[in-house]
């Protein structure tokens, strides 16, 4: 059975270390994902090191998760588009600035919900 047609664990594995490439290559060339991994590690540190409610930090986790997940994706689609047309093309265009949206909106909305959990443990600091 070639590598395709694995089932069971084999195949879970296989399709963990293509993930994980997926991650790796996002990492290492988009210079957004740097910084939201670098905000993600502040958030986290600001977090143990604040009085944050405890049941807030499920929020947190899934916050700078989704983060990650948008901007991961965010790139898919630039390859995508990429591989499509190197020319310039107002669909291309759209399609990248959409996409570019997608991860706007959710930043907004992870800041705001950040400012509302860091907002009184912020406040009990003075
Ligand atoms: N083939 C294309 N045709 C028309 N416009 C394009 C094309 N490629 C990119 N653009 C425009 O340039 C912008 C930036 O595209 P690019 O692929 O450089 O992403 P980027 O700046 O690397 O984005 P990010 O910072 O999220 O990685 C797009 O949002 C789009 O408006």
């Amino acid at each position: 059975m070639d590598a395709k047609g694995q089932r069971g664990l084999g195949r879970l594995l296989r399709s963990f270390r293509f993930a994980a490439r997926g991650f790796l290559h996002t990492a290492g060339t988009e210079q957004n994902m740097q910084l939201h991994l670098a905000a993600g590690g502040i958030v986290f540190a600001a977090a143990w090191y604040l009085p944050v409610d405890p049941a807030h930090i499920p929020l947190l986790i899934f916050l700078v998760g989704g983060m990650l997940a948008l901007e991961t994706m965010n790139t898919a689609i630039e390859r995508t588009v990429d591989l499509i047309t190197e020319d310039y093309h107002p669909l291309a265009k759209t399609a990248k600035d959409i996409a570019a949206a997608a991860v706007l909106i959710y930043a907004v909305t992870a800041a705001v919900v950040g400012v509302w959990v860091f907002y009184e443990p912020i406040l009990q600091m003075f």
